[in-house]
C-alpha cells in the first residue's frame, strides 16, 4: 500500500525537480551559477590555461629560437615555452574572473585578441580582457548573456542632478549617464536600433530633476514632440534649431560672465541661489542638421548650425549646457564639422549600426578593441549597445525599455516643473560666429 504512495511521491519530486530546475538553467539566478555553474566552469579554466596560452601565443620562450643543423640556421617554435601564471580564479554573479601575471616582455594586446578562443575553450557566453595595473591582465567571462533581461533598479533608489539611470551593464551594474561626469553624448544606432527608446528613458529620468530640457527633432517632431509638455523649447526644422542654437550660444555667454564675475570656473561653483538651471539639449537625427541640397542658402544654414553645435560643446560642460546628439550614422561626408564635433562628445553610446565606418568613427578613436563588438549586436538585440565607461574604458549595456506613450505619460506628470527660457528665442545674429 505504502508503495505506490511512495512512488507517486518520487515521481513527484524528480518531475518537479526537471521543471524548476530547467526554470532556473533558463533563468540563471545568481545563486544557481555559484552552486552548479562555477565549479565546473572554473575547473576547465584550470585545466585547459597551458593549452590555449600556448595555442594563442600566450606562453613565452627566453631561449633563442634558432639552431644550427648542417651549415644551416633553422628557425622554428622552441618545445620548452613558459605560461603565464594564473592567479586565482573568483567566482563573479554571472560568471568568473582570473587574474594572469604577465612575462617579462609580454603586453596584455596578444589576451586581448585571445579572447573569442577562450570563450570557446570555456564554453562562455563571452570573455573581456583587460589591464587593471601594470603586469597584470584580468580575464572576465560571463556564463550567459546578463543582457538578455536586464535587471530593472530599485524603485526610490536616489539618483543625483543630472544623472539618469538608462538601463543594465553586463557587468551587472546600472547603467548611469551622468552629465557631471561625461558633459556630451553621441548616440548613435541603425534604424530600429533603440535610440529613441534610450533617449525617452533618458527624459523619463532627467524630468523630476531641476534641469531644462531642449528638443531638437528635425525629423518633424515625431520623436521629441511626445515629451513637448516637460520640453523648455522645441526645434522640428533647421531653421528653428539655428535659431535655438544661437540663443543658447547667447546664453553661454551670459554664464561666462558671470562666472568671471563671481571668480568661479564653472556654474557649480557659484552659490547656489545664483546658480542658472542647468540645460540638456537633445537632438534626434543629427544628419538632418548637416545634409544640404546643394544650394548656396542651405550650405550657409548648415555651416551655421555645425559653427554654434562646436560651440556649445567646446564651452557647454562648465557652464551647465549638456549635448546628447543622436543620429542613424556618423562619418565625415555629414560635414567638416562633424569630426570636430565628435571630439567634443566624450561619451559615446553605439548600438547596432550598418557599416563598419560609423562604429568606427563612434568608438574607434577611443576604444579600438570597442569597435568590433559594436559590429556583433545582431538586429535582434533591440537596445544593446556598447558605452564608454569611466573604469572600464567601455563596456556592453541595454537601455531599459521604455515605449514612448509610457515616457510621453510620465514626462507629462513633471510638465509643471519646465522651467521658461526666454532667451531661446535670441536670434543666431546675436549670438555672432
Ligand atoms: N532596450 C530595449 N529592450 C527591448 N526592446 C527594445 C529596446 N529598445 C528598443 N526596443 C525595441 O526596438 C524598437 C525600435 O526601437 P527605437 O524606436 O528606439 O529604435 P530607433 O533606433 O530610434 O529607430 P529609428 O531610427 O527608426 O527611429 C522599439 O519599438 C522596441 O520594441
Amino acid at each position: 500500500m505504502g508503495h505506490p504512495i511512495l512512488l507517486a511521491f518520487a515521481l513527484a519530486v524528480l518531475a518537479w525537480g526537471l521543471v524548476v530546475s530547467r526554470e532556473l538553467r533558463e533563468r540563471r539566478p545568481d545563486w544557481f551559477w555559484y552552486l552548479t555553474g562555477y565549479g565546473p566552469a572554473a575547473l576547465r579554466v584550470v585545466l585547459t590555461w597551458r593549452k590555449v596560452a600556448r595555442l594563442n601565443d600566450l606562453a613565452v620562450s627566453y631561449g633563442s629560437n634558432r639552431r644550427a643543423l648542417g651549415g644551416l640556421a633553422v628557425k622554428g617554435t622552441p618545445l620548452r615555452l613558459k605560461v603565464p601564471r594564473l592567479k586565482g580564479v573568483r567566482p563573479l554573479p554571472n560568471g568568473l574572473a582570473v587574474r594572469v601575471r604577465l612575462l617579462p616582455g609580454q603586453t596584455p594586446v596578444p589576451f586581448i585578441e585571445a579572447g573569442e578562443a577562450m570563450a570557446h575553450a570555456w564554453r562562455m557566453f563571452a570573455v573581456r580582457v583587460t589591464s587593471p595595473r601594470r603586469g597584470i591582465v584580468l580575464i572576465t567571462a560571463t556564463a550567459g548573456d546578463p543582457l538578455a533581461e536586464p535587471a530593472l533598479p530599485r524603485d526610490g533608489a536616489a539618483v543625483p542632478l543630472l544623472s539618469a539611470v538608462v538601463g543594465a551593464l553586463e557587468t551587472g551594474g546600472a547603467w548611469v549617464v551622468d552629465f557631471r561626469r561625461e558633459p556630451h553624448w553621441l548616440v548613435v544606432g541603425a534604424t530600429r536600433s533603440g535610440k529613441s527608446t534610450l533617449l525617452a528613458r533618458l527624459v523619463t529620468q532627467l524630468a523630476p530633476q531641476p534641469v531644462a530640457l531642449v528638443g531638437v527633432d528635425c525629423k518633424g517632431g515625431m520623436e521629441l514632440g511626445l515629451f513637448r509638455k516637460r520640453l523648455s523649447a522645441l526645434a522640428t526644422f533647421r531653421k528653428e534649431a539655428v535659431t535655438l542654437f544661437g540663443g543658447l550660444v547667447v546664453e553661454i555667454q551670459h554664464r561666462m560672465q558671470v562666472c568671471r564675475a563671481a571668480g568661479a570656473r564653472s556654474i557649480w561653483e557659484l552659490p547656489e541661489s545664483e546658480r542658472p538651471v542647468p540645460v540638456v539639449v537633445l537632438v534626434d537625427e543629427m544628419a538632418e542638421l548637416y545634409l544640404t541640397n546643394g544650394s548656396k542658402e542651405d550650405r550657409a544654414e548648415a555651416e551655421q548650425c555645425s559653427t554654434y553645435l562646436l560651440r556649445l560643446a567646446q564651452l557647454g560642460a562648465a557652464l551647465g549646457v549638456h549635448l546628447v546628439i543622436a543620429g542613424q550614422r556618423v562619418g565625415s561626408d555629414l560635414g567638416p564639422g562633424v569630426t570636430a564635433l565628435r571630439a567634443q562628445l566624450g561619451g559615446r553610446i553605439c548600438h547596432r549600426v550598418n557599416d563598419p565606418g560609423t562604429a568606427e568613427m563612434t568608438l574607434g578613436d577611443l576604444h579600438k578593441d570597442a569597435v568590433a563588438v559594436a559590429q556583433t549586436i545582431q538586429a535582434g538585440e533591440q537596445g544593446v549597445a556598447v558605452t564608454t565607461a569611466d573604469a572600464v574604458g567601455w563596456v556592453r549595456a541595454r537601455s531599459h525599455l521604455t515605449t514612448p506613450q509610457d515616457a510621453a505619460r510620465l514626462v507629462g506628470q513633471y510638465a509643471d516643473r519646465t522651467p521658461h527660457l526666454p532667451y531661446l528665442t535670441a536670434t543666431g545674429e546675436e549670438a555672432g560666429q
